[in-house]
């Protein structure tokens, strides 16, 4: 592995779901102001609609089961907020500590401990946010929403 894919992987995929900008909109600045505290955000912070076909392709991995066409429902709903991440801590694993962060995907989960899912989300499906599962899948995400950031010679991949 080279040097700069090697070092490309300490960045994550987040998305700040439909949910929290249509139900939780007064509380954006204060989510964008606590990811910020632990995690450098590399991309522009724009609002962006997804397409039935884009939310479906994301979530491919998802197809046939039972709350897909519900996932999809939701994901085409209102806007999303896609965000480049990487954490602040050199010592902490950003894939990892973004998961920790946002927390449980199940609601009743969530709610038992301090994450982001436990404080903004509603249900199963309505959590408020998404977080790559691994550095492949950060590239892969990153890529969707952001085709040319990876190789961007003028970014600084190396920090
Ligand atoms: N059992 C379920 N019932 C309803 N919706 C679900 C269920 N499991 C997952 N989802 C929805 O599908 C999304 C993707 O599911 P996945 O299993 O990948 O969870 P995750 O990795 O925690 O979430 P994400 O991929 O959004 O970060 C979840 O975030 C949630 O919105």
């Amino acid at each position: 592995m080279s040097n700069a894919a090697a070092l490309k992987q300490v960045y994550t995929l987040a998305i700040i779901k439909p949910d929290i900008l249509i139900k939780k909109k007064q509380s954006v600045d204060t989510i964008l102001q606590s990811i910020g505290e632990r995690f450098t955000i590399h991309n522009d912070i724009k609002p962006i609609n997804l397409s039935v076909t884009q939310a479906e392709q994301f979530y491919n991995d998802h197809r046939g089961k039972f709350f897909f066409e519900r996932l999809v429902c939701f994901m085409t709903r209102g806007p999303i907020v896609p965000l480049i991440l990487t954490e602040k801590n050199n010592d902490k694993n950003t894939i990892t500590s973004w998961r920790e962060f946002i927390g449980p995907t199940h609601a009743e989960n969530a709610r038992k401990i301090e994450c982001l899912r436990g404080k903004y989300g509603s249900s199963d499906t309505w959590n408020g946010f998404h977080g790559s599962g691994s550095n492949d899948e950060a590239t892969q995400e990153i890529n969707f929403f952001f085709p040319t950031f990876l190789n961007d010679t003028t970014v600084d991949h190396f920090k």
